[in-house]
């Protein structure tokens, strides 16, 4: 299918912006009057310039209030579209977007609108342009496609039909099942967003949080379904109007745009013939377009390892060595050529790098390695995302090892540990490897670390919609609902990713930036580690003398306030500073070691089939955590 984005989705002058999309490989672009007025730039400059980078200049827009006016209004309007045209003559556009009036001087008269947009639309033809009427959720009068199409029916000229938003249709939950009853050649434009759910305005809603398909909460595969199925062949074009998007670096934007159409591509040719249709079965073979359709996501079966960079391993192991070691995790190997540490437990691998790249010189969770049934295949994925893959200058000696960059910059590793048909990174770490258990851990002790139960990344705020589509698509992780987290000093959102198993399960949280009295910035990150015991690995803890972070005692009180888990369990719990959580499923108990650079460990235990990670007690962390912060730099 042809792939269109409008300029308004991106940051920057009119010029940066078509640098972007051309750059990302789209085959036209939605102009916006707005940025066009602004650029220094004529009509022919942006025409020219847009052939140069291979796009085409599917539509100009947006024409407002036209349609059921008064005769003075309309004489009006007709004198300002006859500009419009001759503006669009000079860009090369022969599509012209009209949305519904909003004006509250708009008449509740449908023959009217007919009656003026075919006027508009029999001027529009003499420049060889086409009108495409497009109901805004909130027009004043037209605000539903099935009433935009009934007008448009009732002008019946050939230079008039509809454009089609996903979002107005599906912020006002209109039935998108109905598209099919019109025909596709009627369907001048079809332009897509998502969006979460919100139960706000839908003007200001639509204004804030448009976000790419896959990035919120909207069917937009299942409305681009319907509309194929009218043999619709125009483009799907990118219209997002939001507040991130319009202040990141437009290149990046322009390629996550790019990323969720080829990822909604793929969605609609393995749904379509699914999807609940007033017609026959359509397969995407017999569509009048073609659909991406990437390599298959290949689901990963666990977390093989987490790796810290760990600038000071080599003065006595540091401060992560020290925890871990309190922890009950053994170092089972040295790198054979790298300065590395392998420290196991369990299931649970952590990898301490003192070659600290790139200047980085405090602790910070830098690559996790996922177990992977195909690594080949995942790559092969994610490059056909547009997600880079790491090049890695391997020592021949090294395993082979299939790598992606994640949009924080996480390195994420496809593995598989210790599996016939594949070289094993642990080889690197020494055929001398020591059994963690054999080599003093504490396979035999109550409280065993078992495996790494999630990890939390932080992600600059502006890149927080395309991290979630990044781990959906490429990864092919389920998101979960995003939550709002207080913290002292802003709003935390965090979103979980996890496969459908639950055996690799993230957490994303927004970083963001001191603000200006000098506070740091806060881009803390963690591994949460299972416990089978988790009083018994707390009770190791403060035997080896390392302080569990310090939870204060409201947060006791209330515990007993909220949930009456008998005088012995609070007590213990209390003694020990773990936290409590439950959901319809289960029961949570966890506790956190201090920071040490931008990482801490959790350790928690799953009691039933809790499925959540805690997010009730994030806000006392945080807390605690910036109290500590404070005091350190004080
Ligand atoms: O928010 C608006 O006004 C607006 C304008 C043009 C569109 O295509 C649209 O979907 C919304
Ligand atoms: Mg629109």
């Amino acid at each position: 299918m042809r792939r269109s984005i409008a300029t308004v989705s991106l940051s920057g002058t009119l010029a940066d912006k078509l640098t972007a999309i051309g750059a990302a490989g789209f085959d036209g672009v939605e102009i916006f009057e707005n940025d066009l007025i602004a650029a220094d730039l004529s009509p022919e400059d942006v025409r020219y310039r847009a052939a140069d980078l291979g796009l085409a200049i599917e539509l100009y827009q947006p024409f407002r209030d036209f349609e059921a006016v008064s005769p003075t209004a309309l004489a009006h309007s007709l004198r300002r579209a006859e500009h419009k045209f001759a503006v669009m003559e000079r860009l090369g556009a022969t599509c012209l977007l009209v949305c519904s009036n909003v004006s509250p001087a708009a008449v509740d008269d449908d023959a009217l609108a007919a009656e003026q947009l075919r006027l508009l639309a029999e001027r529009a033809a003499e420049h060889g342009i086409r009108i495409a009427y497009e109901a805004l959720a909130w027009g004043r009068h037209v605000h539903d496609y099935l009433h935009s199409w009934r007008i448009v029916r009732a002008a019946d000229h050939p230079n008039l039909g509809l454009c089609l938003d996903s979002f107005h249709i599906l912020a006002r939950d209109v039935d998108p099942y109905a598209i099919e009853t019109i025909p596709g050649e009627k369907i001048f434009f079809l332009q897509l967003a998502d969006a979460p759910s919100l139960p706000m305005d839908v003007l200001y809603w639509s204004r804030h949080y448009r976000c790419f398909p896959g990035q919120g909460d909207l069917d937009v595969a299942g409305l681009v379904s319907h509309v194929l199925r009218t043999g619709y062949d125009g483009p799907l074009s990118l219209e997002v109007f939001n507040d991130i998007f319009r202040q990141a670096a437009s290149m990046r934007t322009a390629q996550d745009a790019m990323r969720s159409l080829i990822a909604l591509e793929e969605h609609v040719a393995t749904t379509i013939g699914e999807s609940p249709s007033p017609g026959p079965v359509l397969l995407p073979e017999a569509l009048p377009v073609s659909l991406a359709v990437p390599p298959p996501a290949v689901i990963p079966s666990g977390f093989a390892f987490a790796e810290l960079a760990a600038p000071a391993i080599g003065t006595a192991g540091g401060p992560l060595a020290g925890v871990l070691g309190a922890l009950g995790f053994v170092r089972t190997g040295v790198h054979a050529h790298k300065p590395v540490e392998l420290w196991e437990q369990g299931e649970a691998r952590i990898l301490l790098n003192a070659g600290s790249p790139e200047g980085r010189d405090e602790p910070a969770l830098t690559a996790i390695g996922l177990e992977s049934p195909d690594p080949a295949a995942a790559v092969k994925r994610a490059e056909s995302l547009l997600s880079p893959v790491l090049p890695r200058p391997r020592d021949p000696r090294d395993a082979q090892l299939d790598a992606v960059a994640a949009p924080d910059g996480t390195e994420v590793f496809f593995c598989r540990t210790a599996q016939p048909d594949h070289s094993s990174w642990l080889d690197d770490f020494g055929m001398d490897r020591r059994d963690p258990a054999a080599a003093g851990g504490n396979g035999d002790v109550a409280g065993e670390i078992t495996h790494i139960d999630h990890v939390a990344l932080t992600q600059p705020w502006h890149h927080f919609d395309e991290a979630s589509l990044f781990y959906r698509s490429v990864l092919g992780l389920s998101p979960h609902q995003s939550l709002e987290l207080p913290d002292p000093y802003g709003l935390l959102r965090s979103r979980a990713v996890s496969t459908p198993d639950d055996r690799v399960r993230m957490a994303l949280n927004v970083a963001y930036v001191g603000a200006a009295d000098g506070r740091p910035d806060v881009a803390w990150q963690h591994v949460a580690l299972a416990s089978d015991d988790i009083v018994a690995t707390a009770r190791r803890l403060h035997t080896a003398g390392t302080a569990p972070l310090a939870i204060p005692d409201n947060y006791y009180d209330d515990l007993e306030a909220r949930h009456d888990l008998g005088a012995r369990r609070h007590a213990l719990l209390r003694e020990l500073r773990l936290l409590y959580d439950r959901d319809d499923h289960g029961e949570f108990l966890h506790f956190y070691t201090v920071t040490t650079g931008r990482v801490f460990f959790e350790v928690v235990q799953r009691l039933g089939g809790y499925r959540g990670y805690g997010a009730a007690n994030a806000p006392v962390r945080l807390a605690v955590q910036h109290a500590r912060l404070h005091h350190r730099s004080d």
